[in-house]
Order: structure tokens, then C-alpha cells, then sequence
């Protein structure tokens, strides 16, 4: 089955390319460790996942890219040509002239309207192209103005569209200090609007892959390419091949693999009245965790430690709550790697933090007018406050 990855942004499309490179240079990397048939498996795997039919031998990325400014894309479509493994299609992307200057009213109410049949005609026929379609991959920050702004657009779009296809949004959780005035305006509206629309948004923070650049990986001057790098690692080795559960003979067919019939019990939401923002996460309470191993010894890793209730929230079994996927072919120069995918309260803090900051802006008014003149009112505020402070209530009540 196939992904449609949707770009947005500067930030989107810069990280777009970097996941892309990864998971073709780790397809075609010598063998992986694996038997030769075992790694040709692999590689039609991840082939009919992330790349349509080659042109001239070149395979060509299943994606969208979006931008309202064209430097970056012309620098995404160049990279990509120049790298001689893959490019990006000839019809696959769609830019103007002038960006959002972080401006997520303007995205989301000004580019999103006016460029709306344009970006899904494009969108529907990178769909058409796949046998099999599995769902989207929308990669966006949340805290600039195309990115975020439009990004939430075209998510809530696709929602309306194909709503039986999985939507997957890729977030980038901006740097805590040093970046624009209003980034966290964006970040609670690209937040609260992703709830409704999308089925799983996938969180890396710029901050903690900074501090992963600086710390184990000695870089001194610190790049977004080099972050990027990370982020693209970290992400192919989530959404390359693994074995299904039934068989260890046979890929996984859905790459995407989120159970979506899964719900918390409506008493397992607490009233706000009952929250507790200041609460000392002592313990990180998970919904599910999602183990990956490749490479050597897969079969032998031990992964019991995961399977203790005493992790997971008590409305959910954690047979039911803990996954693990295997294959034995290494991902990328790497002999063994593990990668976990969690859903837990990692995150309420950061995201307390922004909303909070964020709410002392509103109740002083400052840059309100810069949102209500693109026609996001402070209503639209309020309804995104009142839905991420039950977001914040609900983890901290797992
Ligand atoms: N990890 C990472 N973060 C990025 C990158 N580029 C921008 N960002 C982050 O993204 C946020 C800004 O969003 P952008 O994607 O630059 O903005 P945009 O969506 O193009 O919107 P406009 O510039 O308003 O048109 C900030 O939090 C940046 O730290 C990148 O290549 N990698």
C-alpha cells in the first residue's frame, strides 16, 4: 500500500526531502545485513510505499510539495534532482510568490481558500497514481504561517475528501525561546484544528533533535539540514518495512498501522473543573507504545519491560496498548536499531507551557488584530483554548 506525502512550508519541504533521501538511500544500501531475497522484499516494500513508477530508472517520490514562496521548493526540487536517485514529480508541486509572514490567519483563511482546488486537484492525482492507497503523510512546523496555517487547511480538506483514508501529520514543535513573537498562537491553533481533522500527529520538538545534534553527535554549528537529518532517521526507521505480526516471512502492508477504533471510555474524560494543570507528572503514564527493531538479533531483544500495566492508562490491556515490529534487515549504516513511538504524557508539559503563554498574550490582546483582520476571531481563540486545555486535562488523568 501507498503513502501520498503532502509538504508544507519552508519547514515541511525542507524535511520532505531529507525523509525521502533516507529511505531511498537506505533501500538501495548494500544488502542490509539480510539475505538477498529478504532485502529485494524490502526494497519493492518500500518502493510501492514512497515511490511511483520510475521515469527513465529514477524513481519518483509520492509527494505534494506546497509552498506560497518558491525559494524553497526550487531548492527541495533541485537537491532531489541532483542526487541522480530519485526526484520529485514534474507536476507535483504547487507555489505563489509571497508566504504567510507567520501569519496562521493568513494561511489558513487567505491561501487556503484562494489556492483550495489547486492544491487537491494536484493532491488527487498523486492519489490515483497508487494501486493501492493507504492514507497521507502531511509534513508542516506548527509554528510559522504557510506550514501551520494552510497546512490545517489542506489537513481538514483531506478530512472532508477521504475521510475513510488515515491522515498522519508530521509537527515540528518549535524552539522554546528565540523565534517569532506569535509562534505560539500558531502552535495552539495548528494544534487544536490538527485534532479535528487528523488521525495521528507526530511530534519531534526543535529543541530536543538540537540537543541530539549537539550533544551525542558533536556538530558545532548546528544546521536545520543537520536536524533535519535526524528527523529523517528517526522517521525512516518508523515507516520503513517491517514484518506483519502474523508472519515473519511477509512485510506489513498497511505502513501506517494505526488502530483507529480504539477510544478511551467517556468516563476516562475529566470534567475541567477536575483538571489539574500544575500536577507533578511524576511517572510517564502512556495510551500505547510502539517498539521497532532491525538489524542483528531482532528475534532476541528483549522488549518485557514494555509489557508492564503498570505504564499504561488502566482503561486499556497493554496486550492491546504495546506493539512491536521486526525485521532483520538493518535500517540505513546502522547493525541494530530501536526506535519507540509513544503516545503518553510526554507532552504535557511543553504543551501546558505553550498554551499558557499563548493565553497570557490573548488576555493582554496584543497581535489579536493581525488574526482578526484575515477573519480568525476571538472566538476561534477561545474554542482552541477550551480544546487543548481538555487535551492537557486528559493526559494528566491517565
Ligand atoms: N526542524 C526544522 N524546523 C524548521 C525548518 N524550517 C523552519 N523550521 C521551524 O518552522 C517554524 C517556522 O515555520 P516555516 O516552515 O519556516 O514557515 P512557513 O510554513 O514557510 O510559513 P511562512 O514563512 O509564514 O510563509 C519555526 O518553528 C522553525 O524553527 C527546518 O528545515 N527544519
Amino acid at each position: 500500500m501507498s503513502i501520498v506525502t503532502v509538504q508544507l512550508g519552508q519547514c515541511g519541504n525542507q524535511i520532505g526531502f531529507e525523509v525521502f533521501d533516507a529511505l531511498l538511500s537506505d533501500s538501495h544500501s548494500s544488502q542490509g545485513l539480510c539475505s538477498m531475497r529478504e532485502n529485494e522484499a524490502y526494497q519493492a516494500s518500500c518502493k510501492e510505499r514512497f515511490f511511483s513508477e520510475e521515469e527513465n530508472g529514477v524513481p519518483i517520490a509520492r509527494a505534494v510539495l506546497v509552498d506560497m514562496e518558491p525559494k524553497v521548493i526550487n531548492q527541495t526540487l533541485s537537491k532531489a534532482a541532483q542526487s541522480g536517485q530519485w526526484k520529485y514529480g514534474q507536476h507535483a508541486c504547487f507555489c505563489q510568490k509571497q508566504g504567510s509572514g507567520n501569519n496562521w490567519a493568513y494561511g489558513y483563511s487567505v491561501h487556503g481558500p484562494r489556492h483550495e482546488e489547486s492544491i487537491m486537484n494536484i493532491i488527487r492525482k498523486e492519489v490515483e497514481k497508487c494501486d493501492s492507497f493507504s492514507g497521507f503523510f502531511i509534513i508542516m512546523s506548527m509554528a510559522g504561517g504557510t506550514g501551520s496555517g494552510l497546512g490545517a487547511f489542506v489537513t481538514q480538506n483531506l478530512e472532508d475528501q477521504y475521510s475513510n483514508s488515515l491522515k498522519m501529520n508530521q509537527i515540528i514543535w518549535p524552539y522554546g525561546t528565540g523565534e517569532v513573537i506569535v509562534q505560539n498562537y500558531n502552535s495552539i491553533l495548528t494544534l487544536s484544528h490538527l485534532y479535528r481533522s487528523s488521525d495521528a500527529l507526530l511530534l519531534h520538538e526543535n529543541d530536543a533533535i538540537h540537543k541530539i545534534c549537539a550533544k551525542l553527535m558533536n556538530i558545532k554549528q548546528i544546521s536545520f539540514s543537520d536536524i533535519n537529518q535526524v528527523l529523517a532517521h528517526q522517521l525512516g526507521s518508523v515507516f520503513q518495512p517491517t514484518y506483519s505480526a502474523e508472519s515473519s516471512f511477509h512485510y506489513r502492508r498497511n505502513p501506517l498501522g494505526i488502530d483507529r477504533h480504539v477510544w478511551p471510555p467517556l468516563s476516562g474524560l475529566p470534567p475541567l473543573s477536575k483538571m489539574s494543570l500544575n500536577k507533578d507528572l511524576h511517572f510517564n503514564t502512556s495510551i500505547a507504545n510502539l517498539v521497532i527493531l532491525r538489524g542483528k538479533d531482532v528475534q532476541s531483544a528483549d522488549v518485557e519491560g514494555f509489557k508492564d500495566p503498570a505504564l499504561y492508562t488502566s482503561w486499556l490491556k497493554p496486550v492491546n496498548a504495546f506493539n512491536v515490529w521486526k525485521t532483520q534487515r538493518a535500517f540505513s549504516k546502522y547493525e541494530k536499531s530501536a526506535v519507540l513511538v509513544s503516545n503518553s504524557q510526554f507532552l504535557v508539559k511543553p504543551l501546558d507551557m505553550i498554551v499558557g503563554k499563548a493565553w497570557n498574550m490573548f488576555a493582554s490582546k496584543a497581535y489579536i488584530h493581525q488574526y482578526t483582520k484575515f477573519g480568525i476571531e476571538e472566538e476561534d481563540f477561545l474554542d482552541s483554548f477550551t480544546s487543548l486545555e481538555q487535551v492537557v486535562a486528559s493526559y494528566c488523568n491517565l
